[in-house]
């Protein structure tokens, strides 16, 4: 297993440009199978979740080939809609197949989703979802087969606003018969992301951002060329990092708009943050201040994604902080390795009393999950003395190369792989 080595105490300075998003990629990469031909995808990252996801395309039948940042997929040979369990386990993202298949063949059959331990995670929205599209279900143990000899719009109302179950739907209904409505959808930037992308595929999708999302069947969809948005988590990440270490970081071709809660936050924690188009600007010198209480939920407030990140920089924060996840109930592992740093945090339920410390000190901890890893890495570039973050399998899921991204920062980040065994001659 790889290890992350960090030589901490060196602020961040420098200019960088942010991968594609993996949330964005890995639903357009499985909407992709909507259309029979070549389609064209820019700025997807090199990430272990969208090996896995080119890796069911290719079991299907697909030919993909990742070069640079680009995915060249041909769907036009996609013979099967089964995908093996052994594939589907490696990540959550697997369910991303379900709509997409269920429209193209009629017929679906899949297994429960694997991915990070962070909390139950159920798919019962996407199942109900693809039900009033008038799919039949059978499920055993881990099995699930969905059928439907034609798909009908409906009225939907999601009683969570799921980004994947919203996502799932939308893949389902644009090949369906009428007119589809999703309520209480999920409004995350991947969401308007994949409504772009599919209506470059000539579906006719309204609405996505908000809360109502309108999906108009329509009887064909044909292979086209598209950019995925830059990746706000890792954004977000990267200017917690410059905070977190009192550097100087310029992050360059961002979408400001869609890391607002991130902002107001590190506004609030003192940091200093100048946005210019799409250049944001992060600096910091002194020590930040404590913020009262964060909350994580949909879109547009606190992401989920960046909560184990902030928490470093709370950690070192003068003051008491609160920091509440609400969306996944086993999402705040990272505490006790964080603890074993010398952070002071205390949790309650779901919620983190933080109490900052000075500094952080080096030492050797486990990343339990992806973005969890991201924070261990803030922690050990803020940290006085050497870190080493194990279980690195997690990070690289949704972080292209950490180490080389934040080395260009002027990190002192290495990573190390271990030996392969020789044979005895
Ligand atoms: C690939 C991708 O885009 N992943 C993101 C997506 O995950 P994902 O799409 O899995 O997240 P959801 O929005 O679906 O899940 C949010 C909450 O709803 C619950 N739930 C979800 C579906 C369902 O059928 N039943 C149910 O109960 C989940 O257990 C969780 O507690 O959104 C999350 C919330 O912003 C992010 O953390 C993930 O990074
Ligand atoms: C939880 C995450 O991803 P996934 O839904 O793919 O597990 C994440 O990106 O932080």
């Amino acid at each position: 297993m790889d290890k992350l080595v960090i030589e901490g105490g060196k602020p961040l300075s420098g200019t960088i440009v942010i991968q594609g998003a993996k949330n964005a990629a890995l639903p357009i990469l499985a909407a992709s199978l909507l259309a029979e031909g070549t389609t064209t995808i820019d700025s997807v990252p090199h990430l272990l979740d969208i090996d896995v996801m080119l890796n069911i395309l290719r079991e299907l039948g697909c030919r993909a080939e990742h070069t640079g940042d680009t995915v060249v997929l041909d769907t036009t040979s996609a013979h099967t809609s089964h995908v093996p369990e052994t594939l589907m386990k490696q990540m959550r993202s697997s369910i991303f197949l379900m709509g997409p298949l269920l429209a193209r063949f009629g017929e679906v059959q899949v297994y429960q989703p694997g991915g990070c331990a962070i909390g139950e995670r159920k798919i019962d929205l996407h199942l109900q979802g693809l039900q009033a599209l008038g799919a039949e279900i059978e499920e055993a143990h881990n099995r699930i087969v969905c059928r439907a000899s034609k798909l009908v719009g409906a009225d939907i109302h999601l009683s969570f606003p799921s980004v994947g179950a919203t996502e799932n739907i939308m893949m389902a209904a644009v090949l369906a018969e009428g007119r589809t409505t999703i309520s209480n959808a999920a409004r995350e930037p991947e969401i308007q992301d994949l409504q772009r992308f599919l209506n470059a595929m000539g579906a006719k999708i309204m609405g996505a951002g908000t809360d109502t999302i309108t999906i108009d069947g329509v009887g064909e969809l044909s292979p086209c060329r598209y950019k995925v948005i830059p990746d706000r988590i890792v954004a977000g990440t990267v200017m917690v990092a410059a905070a977190a270490t009192r550097g100087q970081v310029t992050l360059q071709e961002t979408q400001p708009a869609h890391l607002s809660s991130l902002i107001h936050v590190l506004r609030r924690a003192g940091v200093q943050i100048v946005v210019d188009g799409d250049i944001i600007k992060v600096g910091s010198s002194a020590r930040p201040k404590a913020v009262e209480r964060i909350v994580t939920s949909p879109y547009p407030a606190f992401p989920t994604d960046l909560q184990s990140q902030i928490m470093v920089l709370l950690a070192l924060a003068d003051g008491v902080s609160i920091l509440k996840e609400t969306i996944f109930e086993g999402r705040l592992k990272h505490v006790d390795e964080l603890s074993r740093m010398g952070a002071d945090i205390r949790v309650d339920l779901n919620a983190a009393f933080i109490r900052g410390v000075p500094r952080l000190y080096g030492a050797t901890v486990e990343a339990t999950d992806l973005r969890a890893g991201a924070a261990l890495v803030i922690a050990g570039l803020a940290a006085q003395g050497r870190t080493v973050v194990e279980q690195v399998h997690h990070i690289d899921r949704g972080y292209d190369r950490i180490e080389t991204m934040l080395s260009r920062l002027g990190a002192r980040i290495t990573r190390t792989s271990p030996v392969p065994n020789m044979p005895n001659n």
